[in-house]
C-alpha cells in the first residue's frame, strides 16, 4: 500500500504549532514520566504470532515523502495485515516523531480501524514512546522497525545460534532504554532502576558469553571442514534477494537424512519464501563446483535501518560470511536501481570486508530485460568501485546462468597443485584416497612407480607435500 493522496496532502504540515509545544511537552514528558515501564520489556512480551492481528504503518522522512514498501513487507513477515498507512514529510518532532497533527490523524485511524498495533518505520525515543502510548487507544501497540525486526527474528529463530542471537540483540535493545529512563528518573527512584539496568547488563554478558562458545564451536567445525578439503562459501546479501533459492539451486540433491545428524548446522531447511527473514538459522549444504568440495552456507538476511546492535548479535551467523574462502552477494535484479544501490551499500556495509574473496550475483535476472542488467552491473561496479569482479546474472529460480556462476565459483577458489612421483605400494594407494577425498587427484602407472598429479586448497596441497615426502622416504 502506498501513500493516499490525503496522507499527501498533509505532507509537510505547518510546524508552528508543534515547534511551541512539542518542546514543552518533551519537558512534561521528561519530569512527569518516571516510569521505568515507559516502553515495552523484554519480560512482558507479547506473543508475536497471535493469528488475524492488524496494523497502521506509520513513515516519516525528513527530505522526501516515505515509501512505505518496507514497512508493510516487515509488517507481514511479523503476521499483521496492514489497515492503513500514515506518512508525513517532516523532521522529527521530539515528542511523537510525527507532528503532532499527524499523531492526532494516526490516534484517528487507530480508533477508525480498530489496528491492534502501529508500527512505526523509524526508531521511537522512550519519550516518544510514552507520549504515544498515551495518545493512541488503550491495548495499541507501539512498535519502532527496531522492534518489529526483533519480533520477527524472535518468531522466526529455530536453531540455537539465532535464538542465542535475538535475545542478546533484544537485551541489548532495551540497555540505552534503561539508561536513559535512569537519567530521566528521580533520585529516589535510582537505585532501582541501577540494579534493574546491572541485572540487564549481567544478561547481556551471560548471553554473549554463550553465544561465543556457540561461535567458537561454529569457528572449530569451518576449520575441521577445511581441513577435510571443504571450500567454504557463504550465501549472503539483503532479505528476500533469494539466497535460499540459490542455496537450493546450487547444493547438491542431498537428502537431510543422508547428512550426519552430529553437525547440528548440516541441514536442508532454507525456507524459500517471499517474505522478509525468512532465513534466520545458518544453512549449511554440500555442493561440487566444478569437481571440488564445497559447502555452501545461507545466511540471514540483511537490512537497512537497523542499529549495529542487532546487526552485532548476529555475528555469529555473519562469522560465516566473513569466515568463508567465498562469499556470494546476492541481489534482487527486479529491484529499482536506486533501491538496489541502497541495499547493495547496506549489504556491503554489514558484511564489513569478508576476508575471501567477493562475487556479486545479479539474481532474479528473468524479471527484467537486457538493458535493465545492464544498468545494474553498472550500478554495482560503482557502488563497489570496481573492487569486485564483474557481477553474475542468474535466475535462480529458472536456473539460467547457473553453470557460468559454478565456473566463476570454482575459479575464485584458491588453488595449489602438486606433482608426486611416488613407489606403487599400498601406503600410496592409501595417500591416494586420501587425495581424492580432499581434492582432484589423478594417477599415471609407470613400472612400480606412480606419478601422482593432484589440485586441493593450498593448505591441503601443503598437507599432501608432507605426507609424501614420508612414503619417499619409505
Ligand atoms: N522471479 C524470480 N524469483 C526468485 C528468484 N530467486 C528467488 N526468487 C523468489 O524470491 C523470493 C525470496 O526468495 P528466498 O530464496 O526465500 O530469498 P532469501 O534471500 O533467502 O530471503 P530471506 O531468507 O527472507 O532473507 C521467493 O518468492 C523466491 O521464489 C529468481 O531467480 N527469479
Ligand atoms: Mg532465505
Amino acid at each position: 500500500m502506498q501513500d493516499t493522496p490525503a496522507d499527501g496532502s498533509a505532507t509537510d504540515e505547518p510546524t508552528t504549532n508543534d515547534d511551541t509545544t512539542s518542546d514543552a511537552h518533551a519537558d512534561d514528558t521528561r519530569t512527569t514520566d518516571t516510569r521505568t515501564d515507559d516502553h515495552r520489556t523484554i519480560d512482558d512480551d507479547q506473543p508475536t504470532s497471535d493469528a488475524g492481528r492488524t496494523a497502521i504503518v506509520v513513515a516519516r522522512k525528513r527530505d522526501e515523502q516515505p515509501d512505505t514498501t518496507e514497512i508493510e513487507r516487515l509488517a507481514a513477515a511479523a503476521d499483521y495485515a496492514v489497515v492503513g498507512a500514515v506518512t508525513q514529510r517532516r523532521r522529527e518532532d521530539n515528542r511523537y516523531n510525527l507532528g503532532s497533527g499527524k499523531a492526532d490523524e494516526l490516534a484517528r485511524r487507530v480508533a477508525e480501524t480498530g489496528a491492534d498495533a502501529a508500527l512505526f518505520d523509524t526508531e521511537l525515543t522512550p519519550g516518544q514512546y510514552s507520549s504515544l502510548t498515551e495518545l493512541l487507544p488503550d491495548g495499541t501497540r507501539i512498535i519502532d522497525r527496531h522492534r518489529l525486526v526483533l519480533d520477527i527474528f524472535e518468531a522466526g529463530a529455530g536453531g540455537k545460534a539465532a535464538r542465542l542471537q535475538v535475545k542478546l540483540a533484544k537485551l541489548r535493545y532495551e540497555l540505552p532504554r534503561v539508561r536513559q529512563t535512569e537519567e530521566r528518573t528521580h533520585m529516589q527512584k535510582a537505585a532501582e532502576t541501577g540494579s534493574r539496568l546491572v541485572d540487564l547488563e549481567k544478561r547481556i554478558r551471560t548471553v554473549e558469553n554463550k553465544l561465543d562458545e556457540v561461535a567458537d564451536r561454529a569457528g572449530e567445525r569451518r576449520a575441521d571442514r577445511r581441513e577435510q578439503g571443504f571450500d567454504l562459501v557463504a550465501i549472503a546479501g539483503y532479505t528476500n534477494a533469494g539466497k535460499s533459492t540459490l542455496l537450493h539451486r546450487l547444493a547438491e540433491d542431498l537428502s537431510v537424512e543422508e547428512l550426519a545428524p552430529d553437525h547440528e548446522d548440516l541441514d536442508g531447511a532454507a525456507t524459500v519464501e517471499d517474505s522478509l527473514f525468512k532465513t534466520l538459522d545458518t544453512t549449511t549444504r554440500r555442493a561440487s563446483v566444478d569437481g571440488r568440495r564445497v559447502l555452501l552456507t545461507d545466511t540471514v538476511g540483511l537490512v537497512d535501518g537497523i542499529p549495529h546492535d542487532l546487526v552485532a548479535a548476529f555475528s555469529t551467523t555473519l562469522d560465516a560470511v566473513a569466515d568463508s574462502d567465498l562469499a556470494l552477494l546476492v541481489v534482487d535484479a527486479s529491484d529499482p536501481l536506486a533501491e538496489l544501490r541502497e541495499k547493495l551499500r547496506v549489504s556491503l556495509a554489514e558484511l564489513d570486508d569478508p576476508r575471501g574473496e567477493l562475487l556479486v550475483v545479479l539474481n532474479k535476472a528473468d524479471l527484467v530485460d537486457d538493458a535493465a542488467l545492464d544498468a545494474r552491473r553498472a550500478a554495482v561496479a560503482d557502488v563497489t568501485d570496481d573492487r569486485v569482479g564483474d557481477p553474475l546474472a542468474v535466475s535462480a529460480l529458472a536456473g539460467d546462468g547457473t553453470d557460468s556462476l559454478r565456473e566463476a565459483v570454482a575459479d575464485a577458489l584458491p588453488d595449489a597443485d602438486a606433482t608426486f612421483d611416488l613407489p606403487n605400494t599400498g601406503e600410496t594407494q592409501s595417500f591416494l584416497a586420501w587425495a581424492h577425498e580432499r581434492g582432484r587427484a589423478s594417477a599415471t602407472y609407470k613400472g612400480d612407480r606412480v606419478e601422482i598429479e593432484f589440485t586441493a586448497r593450498p593448505a591441503v596441497v601443503e598437507r599432501a607435500r608432507s605426507r609424501a615426502a614420508e612414503l619417499r622416504e619409505d
